[in-house]
């Protein structure tokens, strides 16, 4: 048996996938090396005035001590200032020490066996519903007062918290397919860490170091506050604080400088843990409005450029950040033609659906000099009910893409009530002849039922029950098989073939799977890093006269070739 071969995981392209630069990053990144560049400064050029006793003995605010002074006549900005490096190196050693630790711990608890690992995660979880304050105070008592003892105090408290978070993404990591294999193939668990857990976990580890970070910061001072951190004649922001409290009434001001900068060390981490959090899902990150080009009023007027029923020249979609994803991508689906669209994870075939869908995600802007469905000026102003029943979408996971709390008659039934203008009555018998045609079994139970009471398939051929219900001309299926098992996938090509013959619908049917496509459809586009790079016909596919390297490449990562799904008629 030869090994499956696949298109690895990640890309060139994901691979040069642009960094997302949020405001907040950037702020809390400046913030940040402000605060910095102060811990390693103030030291060495303010320890005069921050150390020094002067005659100027709780002095209020001035021009030359804008905090005032303490009993000493020392200037509170100074010693502030000055407090940062302390207070950073404290925090940064707390915050290695439960990162550490807790990571060994966390994939030392995954590779446990299976009862160690059960026992494991119940005794940190017991740990962790302790308050990390409460245990670093009782840890810095037992070990006695003092900078030290309260980082090694806050250090450990935070250990429990990082082993559970550890342990907890290494068990979803580990259930993704290509450590699954990792295992089967027998490689030994500490590679299975390092090769595939840490580096998939590093990216949601490194954002909650942020918030690690902040959180140290404060049971820092806290415990400096309340006397068990840093001892006289040291002094951190906790230290300032209580050293300021028995004047807070009469030289309030002594606070702001300690107060200040830790909130503003906060805000700073925060910021940066933030940032990143946008810039690894930049999908998520991006909340603003989505901008499809309107084009000017001449658009709708513009005339056709050639007889196909779908026709897309020279689509270019970029981010609100300017990056461009498809680079004029150019291609025609014919009445009753299904064209498919092959290409690697990344490439840009759902982008090219949606912008054609007309259902570009928010901060995506499309252009193009045309895109056009039927008469449907796409990047002008289309009637939403006309959108509606000529072009249906069928998605990739049937699971998440019916809503678990209603039942599917009201789910099937929406489209052609809301947009169809059909009675409750009508619109239940069209959606059962609909899912009579995809041969669903016992249809009119199916509409009493719940999504989670359905199998993957037939959900799958519910949601191609829900899009034929409307008579779309044009389906845009976007891997509607993967989340299949492959008897039922080749069920679900069939019922696509069948649908486009006896109804000469149109399909764009993408797919990451060759094979897939050469058994469906007339045409094939080759997509990589947002181009079309090859268009073939089936037969050219099926001959495999291809030029482009890529392709080569594609179709010599397809696994099974020779086992063809069964649905050419
Ligand atoms: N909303 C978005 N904002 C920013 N970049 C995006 C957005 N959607 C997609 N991208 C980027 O556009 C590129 C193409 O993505 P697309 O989803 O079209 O790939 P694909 O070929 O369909 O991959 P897959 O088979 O994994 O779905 C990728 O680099 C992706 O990160």
């Amino acid at each position: 048996m030869t090994n499956p071969v696949t298109v690895p995981d990640e890309t060139p392209t994901q691979r040069a996938r642009s960094f997302y630069w949020t405001f907040g990053l950037i702020a809390g990144l400046v913030l940040f090396g402000i605060i910095l560049l102060i811990g390693i400064v103030a030291p060495l050029v303010m320890s005069h005035s921050a150390n020094a006793l002067s005659s100027h003995a709780s002095a209020p605010p001035s021009a030359k001590h804008w905090f005032g002074t303490d009993e000493f006549g020392r200037d509170m900005l100074a010693r502030s200032l000055v407090a940062t490096r302390l207070t950073l190196i404290m925090t940064a050693a707390a915050t290695a020490i439960s990162v550490v630790i807790g990571v060994l711990l966390g994939t030392g608890i995954w590779l446990a066996p299976r009862r160690v690992r059960e026992l494991g995660l119940r005794a940190v979880e017991v740990a962790v519903s302790y308050p990390g304050l409460l245990v670093a105070l009782i840890i810095t008592s037992i070990i006695g007062a003092g900078a030290v003892a309260v980082v090694i105090g806050i250090g450990i408290a935070g250990i429990p918290a990082w082993g559970r978070l550890t342990a907890n993404l290494a068990s979803d990591v580990s259930r993704r397919d290509f450590v699954v294999t990792a295992r089967l193939l027998g490689v030994p668990g500490r590679k299975v860490i390092t090769r595939h857990l840490l580096p998939n976990m590093a990216e949601p580890m490194l954002i909650l170091v942020a918030s690690g970070f902040a959180v140290s910061l404060i049971e820092l001072s806290g415990l400096s506050f309340v006397g068990l951190g840093v001892q006289s004649p040291s002094y951190d922001y906790g230290k300032l604080l209580i050293d300021a409290l028995p004047a807070i009434y009469t030289r309030p001001a002594q606070v702001f400088g300690p107060a200040l900068m830790i909130v503003l060390t906060i805000l700073s981490v925060m910021l940066i843990g933030d940032g990143l959090a946008a810039a690894a899902d930049p999908r998520t990150a991006q909340r603003r409005r989505k901008h499809i080009q309107i084009p000017s009023a001449g658009r709708e007027t513009e005339v056709r450029s050639d007889s196909s029923f779908v026709s897309v020249q020279d689509l270019r979609v970029s981010t609100d950040r300017g990056t461009e994803l498809l680079h004029g991508v150019s291609f025609t689906i014919e009445r009753g033609e299904i064209v498919g669209v092959v290409g690697e994870s990344g490439s840009g075939k759902s982008v090219t659906a949606m912008a054609l869908a007309k259902l570009l995600a928010e901060g995506l802007t499309a252009s193009a000099s045309e895109v056009r469905v039927g008469e449907m000026d796409m990047l002008g102003r289309v009637s939403r009910r006309k959108l509606a029943t000529t072009v249906a979408l069928v998605y990739q996971d049937p699971g998440t893409t019916f809503s678990p709390a209603l039942r599917m008659g009201s789910q099937l039934s929406e489209v052609l009530r809301t947009h169809g203008n059909q009675s409750k009555k009508k619109a239940r018998e069209l959606v059962l002849g609909a899912l009579t045609t995809v041969h669903m079994s016992s249809p009119e139970r199916r509409l009493r039922q719940h999504p989670h009471e359905l199998s993957g398939g037939m959900r799958q051929r519910a949601m191609i029950a829900a899009a034929l219900a409307a008579k779309p001309e044009l389906i845009i299926a976007d891997e509607p098989t993967t989340a299949l098992d492959v008897t039922v996938q080749a069920e679900i090509l069939r019922e696509f073939k069948r649908i486009n013959k006896d109804r000469a619908v149109s399909m764009l049917f993408i797919s990451h799977d060759i094979g897939v496509v050469e058994e469906l459809c007339d045409r094939v586009l080759v997509m990589n890093a947002g181009e079309i790079v090859e268009e073939l016909s089936w037969r050219q596919l099926a001959e495999r006269d291809v030029r482009h390297p890529y392709t080569k490449k594609l179709i010599a990562a397809t696994p099974s070739l020779s086992d063809p799904l069964p649905v050419r008629a």
